[in-house]
C-alpha cells in the first residue's frame, strides 16, 4: 500500500470553480461576503472573470442579461439571507423574461437554521427561492457538487429557459475530500439546449392556415431574438412578405426601417389582422391578452414557443407549433411549397399607407426643437449618434423614458436593445449595461429615466473600475413620470417629485468618469459623441422640460381608478 504518499486533497470551492469552467462558464456577477468570498477569489485566480457589484440586485440583472445575449446561463454568486434576497429580484425577473441565468448563494448552518436556532443570517433559502424561479436546488454533499452544477446549468438553459437557485451550505464549501476522487464526480454537459422540432402535422396545419389568411401578422417576440435564428426569421418574413411587429426587444432583427415592418401602423396591423403567428411571444398584458378592441375578434393565432403550457394561456391557439424556434422555421421552410403563402398585396399596401402617414407625422414632432428640451429632441439626438453607430448596444428603463425611447429610436441589428421587459421592472439598467459591455465588448448607452436610474446608480462605481464603454444618458425631468407633481398640503416634495437640479453629471466624476449636463439636443449630440468616441465611462444628465411626459408614460390606464384623489 502506498499509505506514505500524502493523497492529494480537494475542497468544495474548488470542485465548484472545476464544475464551472468545465461547463465553460467564464465570468461570474457577484458581491462577496461570507461564506463566498474565498469563492470569487478562487474562481478570478483560476481564470473566470469576476465582476464585483454593489448590489445583489444589480449583480443578478447582469447574469440575466449576459444570459439572454450569449444563450449560456449567466452565473450571479451572492452571501446568504440578505444578499440571496437581493439577487431573488433579478432572478424572478430572468424568469419572467425567460432568460437562462444561475444564482448560486452561500447558505447557513443546516442543522441551526432547520432547528432555528439563530445562526448567522439564517434563512431557508431553498425554501424561500421555489416560488420565484424556474427551479431551486440544494447541494447537502460535497461529493454532490459537481451533479449540482450541471443541473442547475442545464435546467436554466433546455425547454424555455429562466432563472434556477443553487443553494450550496458553507459547511459544504469547506468540505475537504480525496482530489481525484472529486475530479470524478464533475461532469460535462452534452447537448444541454436540445432542439425541439415540431410535429410534421402542427407545421401543415400552421402553412394552411397563413395559406388561406387575407391579412396575416407576424409578431416576433424576444423569445425569437433569444433563439439566434436571425437568418431563418429574416428569411421566414421576406420569402412569405407577411408583415411583422417586433415586440421591444425583438427591434432589430430585422432593421426597423423594413418595408414589412408594420411598427408604425401597430395598431391597424394588430386590429385588422385575421391570422396573427406569435413567434417567441407571449400574447399577455403587453399584446392586450388577444383581446378585442385591440384584435380583431375573428382573428386566429399561430403560436410557436417552446412551452407547450403556454398555448392557450389567453386565447384559442388554432395552430400550436411547440418547438424551438430555429427548428420550426427550418420545417416551415422545409414544408411550404413555393408560392404557397403570399401576403395580399392590398393588405401590405393598406399597412404601408398608414405607416407612411404616422411616419409623417412623428418627423412632424421630432423636428420641433421647444424649450425647455423635451423627451423627443433629446431622443432623436440619441437615436442619430447610435444610428452611426449600429454596433452599440442600448437600455432603456423608465416610463416615459423608456416609451418613447422606445418608439423614437430605431434598432437596425438583432439582441442590441435590452429594456425592461415583461415585468416592467425598474433597476435592470446598470447591471444589464455591464452585461452587455462585459460579455461583448462593445460600447453601450443606456437610456434612463431618472428615477429608473436611481435603483442602481451605485453602479457607475462599478462601470469605473471596470473601464467600461458604458454611457448613462438620464432623461432628467425631475420626477418618477413628471417633475412638476405638488404636494396640496404643505411644502413637501410630492410622491412623485425628485430634484430637476441634481447633477448626475457630479456623480460619475466622483469615480473618474466623464459628466456632461445638456440643456439642448445639440448639447446631447455633441456630449453623447465625444463620450462614444472616449470609450471610458460617461454620464450626460439631458435637462427635460419637468411638465414634459405622462403619468406611467403609455400604460397609466393601468393605474385603478377610485373616487379622484386629493381636492
Ligand atoms: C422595482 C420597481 N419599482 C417601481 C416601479 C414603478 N415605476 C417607476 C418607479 C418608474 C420610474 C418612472 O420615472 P422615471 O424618471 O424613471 O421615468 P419618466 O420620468 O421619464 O417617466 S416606471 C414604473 O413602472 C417599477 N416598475 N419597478
Ligand atoms: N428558443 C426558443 N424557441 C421557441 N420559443 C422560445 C425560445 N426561447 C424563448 N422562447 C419563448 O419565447 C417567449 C418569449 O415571450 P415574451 O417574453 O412574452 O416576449 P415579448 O415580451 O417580446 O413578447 C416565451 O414564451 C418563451 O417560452
Ligand atoms: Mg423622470
Amino acid at each position: 500500500a502506498t499509505a506514505d504518499v500524502p493523497t492529494e486533497l480537494t475542497d468544495g470551492y474548488h470542485l465548484v470553480v472545476d464544475a464551472l469552467k468545465l461547463n465553460d462558464v467564464d465570468t461570474i456577477y457577484g458581491v462577496v461576503g461570507i461564506p463566498i468570498t474565498d469563492l470569487a477569489r478562487l474562481a478570478q485566480a483560476q481564470g473566470i472573470r469576476y465582476i464585483g457589484f454593489r448590489h445583489e440586485s444589480n449583480a443578478g440583472h447582469a447574469a440575466a442579461a449576459a444570459g439572454y445575449l450569449t444563450k449560456k446561463p449567466g452565473v450571479a454568486l451572492t452571501v446568504s439571507a440578505p444578499g440571496f434576497l437581493n439577487g431573488l429580484v433579478a432572478l424572478a425577473n430572468a424568469t419572467t423574461n425567460c432568460f437562462p441565468m444561475v444564482q448560486i448563494s452561500g447558505s447557513s448552518e443546516r442543522h441551526l437554521v432547520d432547528l432555528k436556532q439563530g445562526d448567522y443570517e439564517e434563512m431557508d433559502q431553498l425554501a424561500a427561492a421555489q416560488p420565484f424561479v424556474k427551479a431551486a436546488y440544494r447541494v447537502s454533499r460535497v461529493e454532490d457538487i459537481g451533479r449540482g452544477i450541471a443541473r442547475a446549468l442545464r435546467t436554466a438553459i433546455s425547454g424555455r429557459p429562466g432563472g434556477v437557485y443553487l443553494d450550496i451550505p458553507a459547511a459544504v464549501l469547506g468540505s475537504i475530500m480525496d482530489a481525484e476522487a472529486g475530479a470524478r464526480t464533475l461532469s460535462r454537459l452534452v447537448d444541454p439546449a436540445p432542439r425541439q422540432l415540431p410535429a410534421p402535422e402542427a407545421v401543415d396545419r400552421a402553412i394552411e392556415l397563413l395559406a388561406s389568411a387575407e391579412r396575416p401578422l407576424v409578431v416576433l417576440g424576444k423569445g425569437a431574438a433569444y433563439a439566434q435564428a436571425d437568418a431563418r426569421i429574416r428569411q421566414f418574413i421576406e420569402s412569405t412578405g407577411i408583415p411583422y411587429v417586433p415586440m421591444s426587444m425583438a427591434k432589430g432583427l430585422l432593421p426597423d426601417d423594413h418595408p414589412q415592418s408594420a411598427a408604425t401602423a401597430r395598431s391597424m396591423a394588430l386590429k385588422k389582422a385575421d391570422v396573427v403567428m406569435l413567434v417567441g411571444a407571449r400574447l399577455n398584458w403587453l399584446l392586450s391578452h388577444g383581446e378585442a378592441p385591440s384584435w380583431n375578434p375573428d382573428a386566429k393565432f399561430i403560436q410557436v414557443d417552446i412551452e407547450p403550457r403556454e398555448m392557450d394561456s389567453n386565447q384559442p391557439i388554432a395552430a400550436p407549433l411547440v418547438g424551438d424556434i430555429e427548428s420550426v422555421l427550418d420545417a416551415l421552410a422545409e414544408r411550404t411549397k413555393p408560392g404557397q403563402i403570399a401576403a395580399p398585396a392590398a393588405w401590405r399596401e393598406e399597412l404601408g399607407a398608414r405607416s407612411a402617414q404616422n411616419v409623417a407625422k412623428m418627423a412632424e414632432r421630432l423636428k420641433a426643437d421647444p424649450h425647455p428640451m423635451q423627451f423627443m429632441g433629446a431622443l432623436k439626438a440619441v437615436r442619430d449618434v447610435i444610428h452611426a453607430r449600429p454596433e452599440t448596444y442600448l437600455v432603456n428603463e423608465g416610463a416615459n423614458a423608456l416609451d418613447i425611447a422606445r418608439n423614437v429610436i430605431d434598432m437596425h441589428v438583432p439582441r442590441h436593445r435590452l429594456d425592461s421587459g415583461t415585468w416592467g421592472v425598474m433597476g435592470i439598467g446598470m447591471g444589464y449595461a455591464i452585461a452587455a459591455a462585459v460579455e461583448s465588448g462593445a460600447p453601450v448607452v443606456a437610456v434612463e429615466g431618472d428615477s429608473a436610474f436611481g435603483f442602481s446608480g451605485m453602479e457607475l462605481e462599478t462601470i469605473c473600475r471596470y473601464k467600461l464603454p458604458v454611457v448613462t444618458v438620464i432623461m432628467n425631468n425631475g420626477g418618477v413620470y413628471r417633475g412638476d407633481d405638488v404636494n396640496p398640503l404643505d411644502d413637501a416634495p410630492s410622491p412623485t417629485t425628485l430634484m430637476l437640479a441634481a447633477r448626475h453629471d457630479l456623480m460619475i466624476e466622483a469615480f473618474g468618469g466623464k459628466g456632461y449636463r445638456a440643456t439642448t439636443p445639440a448639447e446631447v449630440t455633441a456630449a453623447l459623441t465625444e463620450a462614444l468616441a472616449s470609450g471610458g465611462p460617461a454620464l450626460i444628465d439631458c435637462v427635460i422640460d419637468p411638465s414634459a411626459g405622462t403619468e406611467s408614460g403609455h400604460i397609466s390606464h393601468l393605474n385603478p381608478k377610485g373616487i379622484t384623489v386629493g381636492n
